[in-house]
């Protein structure tokens, strides 16, 4: 199978060979401008529903970590913002740079953060994220970007499992993690049709990015970077700068929640 990763020889300049929808009309990330937003009062705020006894496991997949839930039932959900019907929460994870000026894939105006997370959700309207995660409509990630400030203490709890999944392949049980601790206090958001940001980048995803990032410490960030790409027994290679540049816009309109 194609081995994508973010080195030279098999980074995100390197992926259309392989998934030539990378070049397509709505990939992800992009750079939002606030000034080429449109308020739209039609947009209602987000209605996050988070059950911490979904919460299964912590994994490094070799691309990022991700905490993975439970989503046979309708306990942690995302419903209205900008999309109909209710989406199941199914993982979140984050995206990170080697130094604190970048690491994000969304940009504002040109500005990177240090580290973004992802709450990715899947409609169910389908049977499963798998039939979802191929549909225009299927998918719906919330973004939130970390800034570099005070030590984030519901981080710190992910952060904590870091050392049984150091490698990748490696994966421990994590439980009772309550993902709505890591939302801004304002949801205020950015709303446009969009990609997955890794390989196969699907255009199945209706992207909600927070406007307000949430802290984090540069003693956090470190740990970020302690994770591997690399498997036990391989040459050891950090996991940073594991985000994917903007994307052309190709005149989609990007909503604003708020004025
Ligand atoms: C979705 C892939 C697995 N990838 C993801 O689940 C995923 C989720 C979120 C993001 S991000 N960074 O945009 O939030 C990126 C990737 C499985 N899979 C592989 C091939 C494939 C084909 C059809 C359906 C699923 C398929
Ligand atoms: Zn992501």
């Amino acid at each position: 199978a194609h081995a994508w990763g973010y080195a030279a020889n098999n980074g995100p300049d390197k992926w259309v060979s392989n998934f030539p929808i990378a070049d397509g009309p709505r990939q992800s990330p992009i750079d939002i401008l606030p000034g080429g937003a449109s308020y739209d009062s039609g947009l209602k705020p987000l209605r996050l529903k988070y059950d911490p006894s979904n919460c299964l496991e912590i994994l490094n997949n070799g691309h990022s970590f991700q905490v993975t839930f439970a989503d046979d039932s309708d306990s942690s959900t995302l419903k209205e913002g900008p999309i109909s019907g209710v989406y199941r929460l199914k993982q979140f994870h984050f995206h990170w740079g080697a130094s604190d000026d970048k690491g994000s894939e969304h940009t504002v105006a040109g500005t990177k953060y240090p580290a973004e997370l992802h709450l990715v959700h899947w409609n169910t309207k389908y049977p499963s994220f798998g039939e979802a995660a191929s549909k225009p409509d299927g998918l719906a990630v919330v973004g939130v970007f970390l800034k570099i400030g005070d030590a984030n203490a519901s981080l710190q709890k992910v952060l904590d499992a870091f050392n049984d999944i150091r490698a990748k392949g490696k994966q421990t049980s994590f439980a009772g993690f309550d993902p709505s601790t890591l939302l801004p206090g304002c949801l205020d958001y950015w709303t446009y049709d969009g990609s997955l940001t890794t390989p196969p980048l699907l255009e199945s995803v209706t992207w909600i990015v927070c406007k307000e990032p949430i802290s984090v410490s540069c003693e956090q960030m470190a740990k970020f970077r302690s994770l591997l790409f690399s498997a036990e027994g391989e040459p050891e290679c950090c996991m940073v700068d594991n985000y994917r540049p903007p994307q052309p816009l190709k005149g989609r309109p990007v909503r604003a929640s708020f004025q």
